[in-house]
């Protein structure tokens, strides 16, 4: 129930357009029962008229079936256009509103969602909302507003004639739509469940074709998807029972109404208290009546599936990001010396921290490489620079601020990260530098590739700068896409530049090429580098050994490699793996 209150609030913004869409609607539904009762009642009365050879005005009787007929084509057209206005509206504001939310959760608090999964509640389950709006909330107001009315018109002739239709219309309009939704109710919530399964599945599958291909797990996953399909068939299959014995029970209940009508009428028009035509109006009456009940039973089957997709949604928006921004953030400063105190990081459920004690300090414009084995903790320093997370303990200050006194994205355009395997989008490479600086000039975008030692490259292509990548810039090879991302963060011109591991998969040769020009064209610039490459090291002003969390070592290259310290240990380890000179 909470649930459906939170979703019904969302729908707030659009009370003005809902209300339109009920009047358009109740105003067709209405003609539409008007219509046909009146046919019944001019019918009636012409071919009594006939029998007795009685004169009989035809004019005005046919001029109101003519409005009715003229008010329902007309009220069912401006119901559809405001109704999907409406719809188009609130699916386009809760999309919004839903990336919003999602926005400041990014990275950490969604590392635990599969990417399809994320695509499934944003498409999906936002797409199930409107089905509230559009199969219940309107169809229940207008069945239960056109009901008043007949019950109200049938008073006037007959207080029997009223109860039994109301207690029919009470019949169709909850009790057998509750009974519909009670027993489907498990099977819709399923539905909602493995359709978003299926939708995440698909995507996972996808993204990791070419892998499920070489190690041939394709066809197994093809059947496992398929007997999820099966699933769904069979789920959908029960709450189809449902819905259609709902339906027919609303579909019983009109010709029982027609019925009770008829049997309560025939004794009154013998007895001279209600006449013929009135009669046949009556019973017609009741039967359009049901018209209005007849999209109820599936609304009402339809809504466990919506509540289950809105509770995967506020499930979302109810997370909360794993950094805040401050309330009121300082202003950035001037210089960009950065200083780690006492860091430490412990993931939430881990049993030793990530980081601990760290104290660095590393002066704007130096170029410092920080090396460490796998799993060290050197990313974890870089979310904590970037401010993707927080340190448990601590404090990290930029140009003598503490950056959790700055906000993200002020830390952000001032330290420009290059991860391992950062996102290329499936665009063109210009498009994809220019996400860094969308007024960039075409010389600018040259001058960006030079420094990443792309521009050869890029200017070797028919189509240059406008090549696409393709998706996710599968066109390029690994040591490409890693120096466009260079490329891309250059181009932000940030004080401070992270790169990790830039050099991974370039030959010898490219590798001293890259790194001559980014010390060349980024003097002044700090740089940090994560890497395990010694052609890199050498050229640093200081190395950072960090071992299980902790800085266990620091200085230059060469004092470092005299020593028979962490830094030894570290290289001849990977000199063993990869054989390096
Ligand atoms: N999101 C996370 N939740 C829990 N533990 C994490 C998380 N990210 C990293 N860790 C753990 O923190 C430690 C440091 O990981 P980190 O990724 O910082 O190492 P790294 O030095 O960058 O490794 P690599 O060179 O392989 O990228 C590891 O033990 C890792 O398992």
């Amino acid at each position: 129930m909470n649930d459906l209150i939170r979703l019904l609030r969302l729908y707030r913004p659009y009370a003005g357009w809902i209300a339109l869409s009920i009047a358009a609607s109740l105003a067709a539904t209405l003609a539409n029962i008007g219509l046909m009762a009146a046919s019944g009642w001019f019918i009636t009365a012409m071919a009594l008229a006939g029998v007795v050879a009685q004169s009989f005005n035809y004019f005005t009787p046919a001029a109101v079936i003519r409005a009715f007929a003229i008010l329902r084509t007309g009220g069912r057209y401006l119901d559809r256009l405001i109704s999907h206005e409406a719809t188009f509206r609130l699916l386009a504001t809760s999309r919004g509103w839903l990336f919003a939310h999602l926005e400041p959760l990014a990275p950490g608090a969604l590392s635990d969602f599969r990417s399809g999964d994320l695509m499934a509640r944003l498409k999906g389950d936002v797409d199930r909302l409107e089905l509230v709006f559009l199969r219940l909330l309107a169809p229940l107001a207008v069945a239960a507003l056109s009901s008043i009315v007949v019950i109200l018109t049938l008073a006037r002739h007959d207080g029997r004639l009223a109860a039994a239709v109301g207690a029919a219309l009470l019949v169709a309009g909850l009790i057998l739509p509750f009974a519909a939704a009670f027993a489907g109710r498990g099977a819709g919530r399923r539905t909602a469940e493995i359709s978003a399964e299926i939708r995440t599945s698909i995507v996972d599958d996808l993204d990791g074709l070419a892998l499920l291909q070489l190690t041939g797990a394709d066809r197994r996953r093809f059947d496992a998807l398929d007997r999820r399909y099966g699933d769904l068939i069979a789920e959908e299959a029960r709450l189809a029972r449902s819905t259609g014995f709902g339906q027919s029970g609303v579909a019983l209940a009109g010709d029982l109404a027609a019925g009770a009508t008829l049997l309560i009428g025939v004794p009154l028009v013998s007895s001279g208290r209600m006449s013929g035509p009135d009669l046949t109006m009556a019973t017609l009456l009741a039967l359009a009546a049901f018209e209005a009940f007849n999209g109820v039973p599936a609304a009402f089957t339809g809504l466990a599936g919506t509540l289950a997709s809105a509770r995967r949604i506020f499930a979302l928006v109810d997370r909360q990001p794993i950094v805040v921004d401050p309330a009121k953030p300082q202003n950035p400063p001037a210089r960009f010396d950065l200083e780690f105190t006492r860091v430490g990081l412990t993931y939430p459920g881990a049993s030793r921290p990530a980081l601990a004690d760290i104290d660095l300090c590393i002066p704007e414009g130096a170029r410092v490489a920080i090396v460490g084995s796998s799993g060290a903790g050197k990313s974890s320093l870089v979310d904590l620079l970037v401010r993707f997370r927080n340190p448990t303990s601590g404090q990290i200050r930029l140009g003598g601020a503490p950056i959790d006194q700055l906000s993200g994205e002020a830390v952000r355009e001032r330290i420009a990260v290059v991860p391992q395997n950062a996102h290329l989008f499936t665009a063109t490479i210009a498009d994809n530098l220019r996400l860094a600086r969308p007024d960039a000039s075409d010389a600018e975008l040259r001058e960006a590739a030079a420094a990443a030692c792309l521009l050869s490259s890029i200017e070797a292509l028919p189509q240059g700068f406008d090549t696409p990548v393709g998706i996710a810039g599968a066109r390029l090879s690994g040591g490409e896409a890693r120096r466009l991302a260079i490329a891309r963060a250059l181009l932000a011109a940030s004080p401070i530049l992270v790169l990790d591991e830039p050099s991974e998969g370039l030959d010898a040769e490219t590798e001293n090429d890259l790194f001559d020009a980014l010390l060349a064209r980024n003097v002044g610039r700090t740089l940090i580098l994560l890497t395990h490459r010694f052609s890199a090291i050498e050229r640093m002003d200081e190395i950072i050994v960090i071992e299980a969390g902790r800085i266990v070592e620091r200085g230059r290259f060469d004092e470092l490699s005299e020593r028979d310290g962490a830094f030894r240990r570290l290289f001849d380890r990977i000199d063993e793996t990869i054989g390096h000179p």
